[in-house]
């Protein structure tokens, strides 16, 4: 079966600073992966070369088998990967149902086309909607993206992350300052909008990545020292070492 995401030595320098150094990584279709490393090691990095914010400085990024590497980000974000950020990336005026709404008109390329836009409108709505009852956001449906908890918007950020149907869905640290119980919500979500998809998460909580992730690649100084199961990882001594111990 051909991987979701395939990175092959992929490679980054800011100037003669070199932050990734020849990252192998494969996902297959359905899997549940998080990559954990010590501040600096550069784990937004790589994901901001997945997602096509940065350029490569050598290797290649693959997208179920196709070069996805040198693309825009929002070409990338059309084949099928979508990305979350550390900080909030919201629409703070807008109403969650609009935040919603547009990331699924973004994500349709709608955003040109008026008259394909009003013939489209029933659906999109009706898809919004959806996503708003998955989310459980339901009662804070026309409250302004300002106005919500902390939690509730980062929930919505992983709405409007998974919203447009990408199948292969990058989150950035998601439950990041959040209390234990918000946390363990934000998991249970996680996993119930991820079903079907490829996902791969950076996360500093723990608990998170060994209750969420079906596998771990520990990044140390942009490079991956060791890539397997929960259980693997935990008893890897390089790992406890580098990473797990401190
Ligand atoms: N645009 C940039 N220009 C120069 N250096 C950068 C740039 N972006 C990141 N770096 C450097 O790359 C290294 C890795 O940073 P990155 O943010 O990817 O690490 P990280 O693993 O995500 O860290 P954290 O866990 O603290 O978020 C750091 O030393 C950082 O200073």
């Amino acid at each position: 079966m051909t991987d979701a995401l395939t990175l092959s030595q992929v490679k980054k320098s800011f100037g003669p600073a070199e932050i990734i150094r020849g990252v192998d990584l494969a996902l297959a279709p359905g899997e549940r992966h998080a990559i954990i490393g010590p501040n600096g090691a550069g784990k937004s990095t790589l994901f901001n070369l997945i997602s096509g914010r940065f350029p490569l400085s050598g290797g290649q990024v693959q997208l179920h088998g196709r070069k996805i590497s040198g693309l825009a980000p929002y070409e990338i974000n059309r084949r099928g990967l979508s990305r979350s950020f550390q900080i909030t990336n919201l629409f703070q005026r807008m109403t969650v149902f609009e935040n919603l709404r547009c990331a699924l008109l973004w994500a349709r390329g709608y955003r040109y086309s008026f008259w394909h836009l009003v013939g489209r409108q029933a659906a999109l709505n009706e898809e919004a909607e959806q996503q708003l009852e998955k989310l459980g956001l339901q009662d804070r449906r026309d409250v302004p993206a300002s106005l919500l908890t902390y939690a509730e918007q980062r929930t919505l950020e992983i709405g409007t992350t998974i919203a447009g149907g990408a199948d292969v869905v990058l989150l950035d640290e998601p439950t990041a300052g959040m209390s234990l119980t918000e946390r363990d919500h934000a998991i249970e979500l996680i996993r119930n909008v991820t079903v079907d998809k490829t996902l791969l998460i950076v996360e500093h909580d723990m608990g998170v990545v060994f209750d969420l992730a079906d596998r771990i690649s520990v990044l140390v100084y942009g490079q991956i020292i060791a890539s397997d199961e929960p259980d693997q990882i935990r008893g890897n001594a390089e790992v406890q070492k580098a990473y797990l111990g401190t």
